[in-house]
């Protein structure tokens, strides 16, 4: 039997609340044991061991943790015992933790993220079935090599392309550039497209030697916007800033001088847009020569985020950064 690790950071799919019937719980409340508990199959696929990094509501996440677990899923992977990691995952920030692995760890086994919309003391959770699903998938030889994978609701997505779409059905999450690459069905795996991004082990960034992360904010645009944000932003020492833009990644006016003047000053601003999906343009109607922006393709707002953290760990270099954008 294949051995695989599950790491549980926290997230509803380990929540827990009061009634089977009503929409209040607690995220993070029980630990991977107890959550392992509820899908015994498991281990009739895999030996599995189970480890617990936080337990938090996903909402939480951030720098410290990010580091810990992709430090920990690269030392795992590297082990000839371990043939692939499910993490447990809380939805709210999947879409980034999930990508940031994509671009830090090296290896070509299987990593695996996996949630719930639904907490394990609800009617119908849909956890189990996510977790059965997910470990089918990490025991699956065609799960190689495709960077990290996120599996819920029956289907496989690429880290790089997946979005929590909804804030409360089980069908939360789309891939709306590009599509689903797979499906699992009752722990039945198929695969329909490879990502050709570059990812994990083809990626230059190196978790062993990242120990902190840039300040990067993202702001959010909206009509008659102003420069307030980007000030504030640039007085807390923001190193980058990923503005969420209207359309085409489009700044009000007054933000789009104010994010003129923070790249004077040497802070790095890459245009993403606030639609949801779609590319974010060189040469549309910004003119990023003479503000000096970047764009960001076609990732969204905290994908963009995570890209832009970590390109700065090795650089500040904006031609370089922005061909970074078209690599990963
Ligand atoms: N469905 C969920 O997991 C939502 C929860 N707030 C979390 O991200 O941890």
């Amino acid at each position: 039997k294949p051995n695989i690790a599950i790491l549980a950071t926290g997230g509803t799919i380990a929540g827990s609340g009061e009634s089977s019937v009503k929409s209040a719980y607690s995220a993070g409340a029980v630990t991977v044991d107890k959550l392992l508990s509820a899908v015994p199959s498991i281990n009739e696929m895999a030996n599995i061991k189970g480890e617990q990094i936080s337990n938090i509501g996903s909402q939480e996440m951030n720098n410290e943790v990010w580091l810990k677990l992709a430090k920990r899923v690269n030392e795992l992977l590297k082990r000839d015992d371990v043939d692939g990691v499910v993490i447990t995952h809380g939805t709210d920030t999947m879409e980034a933790t999930s990508y940031f692995l994509d671009l830090t760890v090296k290896s070509k086994k299987p990593i695996v993220f996996v949630g719930a919309m639904r907490s394990g003391s609800s009617m119908s959770a849909d956890g189990p079935m996510n977790i059965y699903n997910a470990v089918s998938v990490a025991i699956n030889k065609e799960s190689n090599e495709k960077g990290v994978l996120v599996v819920m609701n029956d289907e496989i997505h690429s880290a790089r392309e997946v979005t929590k779409y909804n804030t409360s059905a089980v069908n939360a999450f789309v891939s709306p550039n590009t599509g689903k690459i797979g499906t699992v069905y009752y722990g039945d795996v198929h695969f329909y497209m490879t990502p050709i991004r570059k990812h994990t082990y083809q990626s230059e960034f190196d978790i062993e030697k990242i120990n902190s992360l840039p300040k990067v904010e993202i702001l959010y645009a909206h009509a008659n916007d102003s420069e307030i944000f980007v000030n504030a932003a640039v007085k807390a020492g923001a190193k980058g800033i990923i503005h969420a833009g209207m359309g085409n990644g489009n700044p009000y006016p007054t933000t789009q001088e104010a994010l003129g003047e923070a790249v004077k000053k040497g802070i790095v601003v890459a245009r993403t847009s606030r639609v949801g999906s779609g590319r974010t343009n060189l040469h549309g109607e910004v003119d990023d020569e003479k503000y000096g922006f970047i764009a960001t393709d076609n990732l969204n707002a905290q994908k963009a985020r995570v890209l832009l953290m970590l390109g700065l760990t090795k650089t500040q270099d904006k031609k370089a950064l922005q061909d970074m954008f078209f690599k990963y």
